[in-house]
């Protein structure tokens, strides 16, 4: 006779069968339970309207998270075709128009349940700021044009302002901060570098700086149970290209009619006309009563006297306190490692030195080179550029080069912890999501509480002890197993 396997009883089925469900059931709501059910995000919209060009981003970030705090990443951008706003001081009403193509966009981007929930802001920096010190009313009607152009959006339009020199600097700071996920980590942060057209914004953590011999440069934050005494400073007028005005003014003043300009390459020739490079807050009243109507602007190609020339725009002697940049402005002791982006990166981009960290030496190298090239040449070797930028790269890269080292008293050994960079994880570099942050809210002061386990590790931990107690129950009806199968003994 065939012997009965003495596990098929219905009682041993009944419990194997029962206890294989409790763990499904168990595992499968550990799994769900912290798992978002539908991906959902919140979306939010800032632009900016630097001096030469608006540029538009949209950032999302997970709807379910308690109080946005969620990652917030940048999901497009989308670039104002025409010029910044601050040129539109004739005719304010292109102004807003000009935003009305990305704005379309928009609401491609953002799905329309979110629309009217989406905070919209514009922020202005220095080509405005220098707008309004020149003629106030006309900024005014710049912004009153665009706030108006952006009302008629479906979003929750928040208001249209021009960033002071510091908030441009502290967001800058932000964004790269958070992006490297320095700040809710606590880690050592990076400074910021940014270079824009009309301002420079140089922004880090010195430890020997809390503010009290500048208080001007400080800006106090407290993120994530932190706090950070942060250096901050804008130079209006020392954007790249309020610099070349800058260059230029000071060597008409030689003698109006003809510029030789070391800072363009052999064979560039333009002519020029007086009043509107003397038309920019940052040289007017330096404009030689005796000045023609226009001058010529040729190139001679040299970095070296370049250099020279760019010297004369800084002013490195005056300075009151125990240490300056340059200007009368302080300056505390450079530490870390730092960001640049923006104008910074897209000098350094076209002279193929973003990749690495670059020796000093390299990059005196690069613009010598650059410098001496004929223009007939440098056009020929890159038919894909813009003539507008290529026209400026010898002056462009020779003005970052004596900005770093003169200017920010960046060594051949410091120089080395500039890395320059245009994104971060899939978002730009820039004020924008810093600024958004703060209005929002979303970095807390305190840091949030955490669950006691990650995900993965709460499921782990539940499927162990869901198998060791199933284990521990067959185990503990061991007295009702069955015997028959055991062998009569005989006595
Ligand atoms: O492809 C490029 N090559 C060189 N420079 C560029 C390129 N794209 C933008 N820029 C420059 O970057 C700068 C951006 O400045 P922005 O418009 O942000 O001014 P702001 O920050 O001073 O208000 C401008 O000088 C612009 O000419
Ligand atoms: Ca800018």
């Amino acid at each position: 006779m065939k012997e009965r396997n003495p596990w098929h009883t219905p009682l041993t089925i009944i419990i194997a069968v029962i206890g294989v469900i409790a763990i499904v059931a168990l595992v499968t709501i550990a799994v769900l339970q912290n798992k978002p059910l539908i991906p959902k995000y919140k979306y939010g919209i800032v632009l900016d309207a630097g001096s030469s060009h608006t540029a538009m981003y949209i950032y999302e970030w997970p709807a379910e998270k308690d109080n946005n705090t969620g990652r917030v990443e940048q999901t497009h951008c989308c670039k104002v075709s025409g010029s910044g706003i601050s040129d539109y001081a004739s005719d304010p009403k292109l102004a807003g128009e000009s935003l009305k193509a990305c704005m379309r966009d928009a609401e491609r981007f953002v799905p329309s349940e979110r629309h009217e929930e989406t905070p919209l802001y514009l922020g202005a920096t220095a080509g405005m700021r220098l707008l309004n010190i020149k003629d106030s009313a006309a900024s005014d009607r710049v912004f009153q044009a665009v706030s108006e152009s952006l009302q008629k959006s479906p979003f929750s339009f928040q208001g249209a302002r021009i960033l002071s020199g510091q908030e441009e600097g502290a967001f800058g700071w932000v964004t790269v901060n958070y992006l490297d996920d320095r700040l809710e980590q606590g880690l050592e942060t990076t400074g910021a570098l940014d270079l824009g057209g009309a301002s420079t914004q140089i922004s880090f953590i010195s430890d020997s700086f809390d503010g009290s011999e500048s208080p001007s440069n400080y800006v106090a934050f407290r993120l994530y149970g932190n706090d950070y005494n942060l250096y901050t400073h804008s130079f209006l007028c020392y954007g790249k290209d309020q610099a070349l005005r800058m260059a230029l003014a000071h060597q008409t003043q030689s003698g109006p009619g003809s510029i030789v300009d070391p800072c363009f390459n052999n064979g560039y020739s333009a002519v020029k006309n007086y009043s509107v490079l003397y038309e920019s807050p940052c040289v007017s009243g330096r404009k030689p009563s005796s000045a023609p109507q226009t001058f010529t602007h040729t190139g001679k190609g040299n970095f070296y006297e370049c250099q020279e020339v760019v010297k004369s725009i800084f002013n490195f002697t005056e300075c009151k306190y125990s240490q300056c940049s340059f200007n009368g402005i302080f300056q505390p002791t450079l530490q870390g490692t730092y960001g640049a982006f923006s104008a910074y990166y897209f000098v350094m981009k076209f002279l193929n030195l973003t990749d690495t960290s670059v020796p000093l030496q390299s990059v005196k190298e690069a613009l010598a080179r650059l410098c001496a090239t004929p223009f007939d040449t440098l056009k020929k070797q890159h038919p894909e550029v813009k003539l507008k930028f290529l026209n400026e790269y010898c002056f462009s890269g020779t003005y970052i080069f004596t900005l770093l080292t003169e200017g920010y008293n960046f060594t051949s050994r410091t120089f080395s912890d500039i890395k320059f960079i245009k994104k971060i994880k899939g978002s730009d570099a820039g004020w924008t999501l810093g600024y958004m942050l703060n209005l929002t809210n979303m970095i807390p002061a305190e840091a949030p509480d955490t669950p006691l386990l990650p995900h993965a590790g709460y499921v782990s931990v539940i499927t162990v002890i869901a198998l060791v107690l199933f284990v521990l129950f067959i185990l503990s009806l061991r007295p009702l197993w069955p015997r028959c199968s055991q062998k009569p003994q005989i006595v």
